[in-house]
């Protein structure tokens, strides 16, 4: 059941810097975060803003420099069956069929071959796939090999997913379909989402809650949390308000006025 007043991700005072050749970058300062159960959070904002390194230390994958962030409650200190990532390129096996790709993270985990293939079949219904099973990963098209790598992400069961740009490299038209076969299936799985675009539209469209992080030369990252009516819910007028006001916050803070 879905509970908004759970915590799943906390990010305090988090702080990331890179040792570079030219010196130390500093890819995010001082982000605060929370991520309540059942949310669909949409992280936005433009490339080098540092989306992915905050997604990747929620996902164990980096550490910070300075600043905790915690899951249910625990410090992150490294990757967890709690959390999966979606990334942009798929990240298929090759080698491996369509169902070893989604049963792969059971796999791991000693689920024997028969419950595995049973949990495996429901997550490619639910991302239409149950007739390609067999079938390898080159044998699908972009948009399919996508909702693969959604179905391996649900079939573990995580409590967060992580998804990293992850129609970035669709066409348009499946950018669309995939973006609503997301909702249907968050809205069926209940599943807290963190999703990382760098288009306002799609994060209107997908989020109850949007975060827009906005690198400001030589200051501080900004951080903002817009809160969102449930996307079910909006007209098209709605949508096009939110849009406008969104777009309004994102120059606010990249002028520096805080008072927005
Ligand atoms: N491993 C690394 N070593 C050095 N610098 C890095 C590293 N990873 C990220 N950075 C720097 O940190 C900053 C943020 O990068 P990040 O990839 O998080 O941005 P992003 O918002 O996800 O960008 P994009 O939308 O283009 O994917 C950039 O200046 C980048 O060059």
């Amino acid at each position: 059941m879905t509970d908004y007043d759970k915590i799943w991700v906390r990010v305090k005072h988090v702080t990331k810097k890179f040792a570079t050749r030219k010196g130390e970058v500093t890819a995010l300062e001082d982000v605060n975060l929370e991520i309540h159960d059942g949310q669909f959070v949409c992280l936005l904002g433009p490339s080098g803003c540092g989306k992915t390194t905050l997604l990747r230390m929620i996902g164990g994958l980096d550490v910070p420099t300075s600043g905790t962030i915690t899951i249910d409650g625990k410090v992150v200190d490294g990757p967890s069956p709690k959390m999966t990532m979606v990334f942009q390129e798929y990240s298929l096996y090759p080698w491996r069929t369509v169902a070893e790709n989604v049963g792969f993270g059971l796999e791991m985990n000693g689920v024997p071959f028969e419950e595995r293939r049973a949990e495996v079949m429901k997550e490619l219904k639910l991302v239409g796939l149950e007739n390609f099973a067999d079938s390898y990963p080159y044998e699908l098209s972009g948009g399919m090999r996508q909702r693969a790598a959604v179905a391996r992400a649900l079939a573990t069961d995580p409590a967060v997913m992580l998804m990293d740009e992850p129609f970035g490299a669709l066409d348009a038209q499946t950018r669309n379909k995939m973006q609503r076969e997301l909702l249907n299936i968050w809205q069926e799985t209940k599943k807290t989402i963190l999703f990382v675009t760098h288009s306002v539209d799609e994060a209107v469209y997908l989020a109850d809650k949007i975060v827009v992080l906005t690198p400001r030369p030589g200051t501080v990252h900004e951080i903002d949390e817009i809160d969102l009516p449930r996307p079910r819910d909006r007209t098209s007028v709605e949508f096009a308000q939110i849009r406008k006001n969104i777009l309004h916050i994102i120059e606010e803070l990249e002028t520096g006025n805080q008072n927005i």
